[in-house]
């Protein structure tokens, strides 16, 4: 039996650069409910997803773990009740990157699959 079957991105290799803030405005239009917050300083990008009730909750953020394994890049999450708070960012860059509009995309991808 393999152990391979959940692949895991190596970003070591890759030279990340940050987006400025209207380049990151500019991909998040095409994704609904994200928005770039935080400070200029330390930018996040950010969406808050609504439940019916904590188990949905909680399986959104069990299907998010998934994708954050994968892409080894680990959304800060706020999870209550009935909403989770996905906020992103990319440490080695000091803010935003290709790889965190990347991740809300697969995020939002999770939630087109049902
Ligand atoms: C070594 C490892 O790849 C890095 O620390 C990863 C882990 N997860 C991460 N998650 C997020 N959201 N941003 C990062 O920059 C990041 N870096």
């Amino acid at each position: 039996m393999s152990n391979m079957t959940l692949q895991q991105k190596d970003w070591s290799q890759q030279k990340r650069s940050a987006l400025s803030p209207e380049q990151t405005r500019e991909q998040l239009a095409a994704l609904s409910g994200w928005e770039l917050t935080g400070t200029a300083a330390s930018p996040v990008i950010r969406k808050t997803y609504r439940f019916g009730n904590f188990y949905e909750t909680m399986a959104f953020v069990n299907a998010l773990a998934l994708v954050a394994h994968q892409q080894d890049h680990h959304p800060d999450l706020e999870v209550s009740y009935n909403r989770c708070q996905v906020s992103l960012n990319t440490h080695d860059v000091g803010g935003i990157s290709d790889t965190d509009i990347d991740c809300a995309r697969r995020i939002e991808a999770l939630l087109k699959l049902a």
